[in-house]
């Protein structure tokens, strides 16, 4: 006899490193489950108006992260996709909000983010005008045990294209996929998939 298919969380919230993927997997996963989705940072910049580098040089970064907290807490609390930005989790009222809900921590290297991130420009203020390697290790080395505390689900994306991370979280959030078999490794040069 057919497995029942499980039921879906209402609400999945994917976090992790800039670079891991959560705005790109968060978007074809909602389309694949047919769910709402909200990026955080793209929802704070309509908000505000212009775009997040604005934001941090305009009106400092302590302002973007009470509007990240802000709008965090309220989306985190509907249903659907929810892509948090890379630093949500410093938060500790974010981190208290996750704590009931599907976590999917996309989980990335170092190496991996920076080159990813590299292809997207100066879009991210925290790893702009530096090293953008070491920069990302250091917030890294940060982040990475708080990823690890608000997370149920962990996705190790590194040499995944985005088709194959989908296809891998669909897998542990018991969905069948009946999409074609695409190929999975990728090294991060040719990106979309
Ligand atoms: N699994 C992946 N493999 C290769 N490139 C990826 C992957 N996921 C995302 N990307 C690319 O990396 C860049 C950053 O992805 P993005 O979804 O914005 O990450 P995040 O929102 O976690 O910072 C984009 O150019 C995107 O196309
Ligand atoms: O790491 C961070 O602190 C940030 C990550 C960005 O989101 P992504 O993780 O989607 O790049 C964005 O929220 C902002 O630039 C700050
Ligand atoms: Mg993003």
């Amino acid at each position: 006899m057919a497995e029942p298919t499980p039921r879906l969380p209402e609400t999945i919230v994917l976090v992790g490193a800039p670079g891991a993927g959560k705005s790109t997997i968060g978007a074809r996963l909602a389309r694949r489950l047919g769910m709402d989705f909200t990026d955080v940072d793209e929802l704070i910049e309509q908000r505000a108006g212009k775009p997040i580098p604005e934001i941090f040089l305009m009106d400092g970064e302590p302002a973007f992260r009470e509007l990240e907290r802000e709008t965090t807490l309220e989306l985190v609390g509907r249903p659907g996709i929810v892509s948090l930005g890379g630093g949500a989790v410093m938060n500790p009222l974010i981190r208290q909000a996750l704590a009931e809900r599907t976590v999917v921590w996309l989980d990335v290297s170092a190496h991996h983010a920076s080159r990813r991130v590299g292809l997207t420009g100066n879009s991210r203020p925290l790893l702009a005008g530096g090293n953008v390697h070491s920069t990302m290790v250091r917030l890294m080395n940060e982040r990475l045990p708080l990823y690890r505390e608000v997370s149920t689900h962990r996705i190790d994306t590194n040499g995944l294209k985005p088709a194959a991370v989908v296809r891998e979280l669909l897998a542990r959030l018991g969905v069948d996929d009946p999409e074609q078999p695409e190929p999975v490794q990728d090294d991060d040069q040719t990106g979309e998939q």
